[in-house]
């Protein structure tokens, strides 16, 4: 895993309780150390009660614009003063289910970073892009889009997740080559234009992860730990999950 530290998130999307932050509040005590970071991307309403509970905190999408009258969004400003950390931009649901282009997440990764909140870039082909041929040539257009945008420093600030879409909650995980394959060529699509910057990016896997798949997934070379859904959920699944990218 080279020298980056791994980050193992959770992703709630809509699930989750308070009941279940306080659990995991409990269990996650001790996890985070020299060795990995967690965090969790609780449903918006939760971001300042997982706060106050120490956990490392995310929202799982901001508003592309700063303020105004725009109903219903998360405004990246408000999330940064509550102390959220970090926040997901372009997740395969934004993208499928709410219609983001890859200019709309660009929007979203700028304002996430103009207010100080660390994006995480979700990138990743479909079932039917990736039997056609074009899982490079969508992600890097998925990835190019921040870049024509902001330059590739800004990605300096930033995690990227690759999570293909036919692996999201189906139970069907890449397999950890498959996993490595695309890692790699992630890194080395920023390597020709940051080879600095690339070899200090943490690139998550995501994707039906669960504690009896993560270790090997997390021992690639490549793989900086993991973008967890359905697992996040059942804390003893997720302590597991989150003790194999440790070491
Ligand atoms: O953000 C998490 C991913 O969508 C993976 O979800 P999953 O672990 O339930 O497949």
């Amino acid at each position: 895993m080279a020298s980056r530290k791994p980050l193992v998130a959770g992703n709630w999307k809509l699930n989750g309780s308070q009941t279940l932050l306080n659990e995991m509040a409990n269990v996650l005590e001790d996890i985070n150390s020299q060795e990995v970071d967690v965090a969790l991307f609780v449903p918006a309403l939760l971001a300042a009660e997982a706060v106050k509970l120490g956990l490392q905190t995310g929202v799982q999408t901001v508003s592309e614009y700063e303020a105004g009258a725009y109903t219903g969004e998360t405004q990246a400003a408000l999330a940064k003063q509550l102390g959220v950390t970090y926040t997901l931009v372009g997740h395969s649901e934004r993208r499928h289910v709410f219609g983001e282009s890859d200019e709309d997440v660009a929007n979203k990764f700028a304002m996430a970073q103009q207010q100080g909140l660390i994006p995480v870039l979700c990138v990743g082909e479909t079932e039917q892009q990736r039997e056609q041929g074009e899982t490079e040539s969508v992600i890097s257009a998925q990835i190019e889009a921040v870049i024509q945008k902001l330059g590739v420093a800004a990605l300096s600030q930033s995690v990227i997740a690759y999570e293909p879409v036919w692996a999201i909650g189906t139970g069907k995980t890449a397999s950890p080559q498959q996993a490595q394959d695309i890692h790699q060529f992630i890194r080395d699509k920023i390597a020709q234009q940051d080879q600095g910057l690339s070899q200090g990016l943490r690139i998550l896997y995501g994707g039906s992860v669960n504690e009896k798949n993560s270790e090997e997934l997390f021992a690639q070379q490549d793989i900086d730990g993991g973008l967890i859904g359905g697992a996040s959920l059942k804390t003893g699944a997720f302590v597991s999950i989150c003790e194999s990218a440790k070491g």
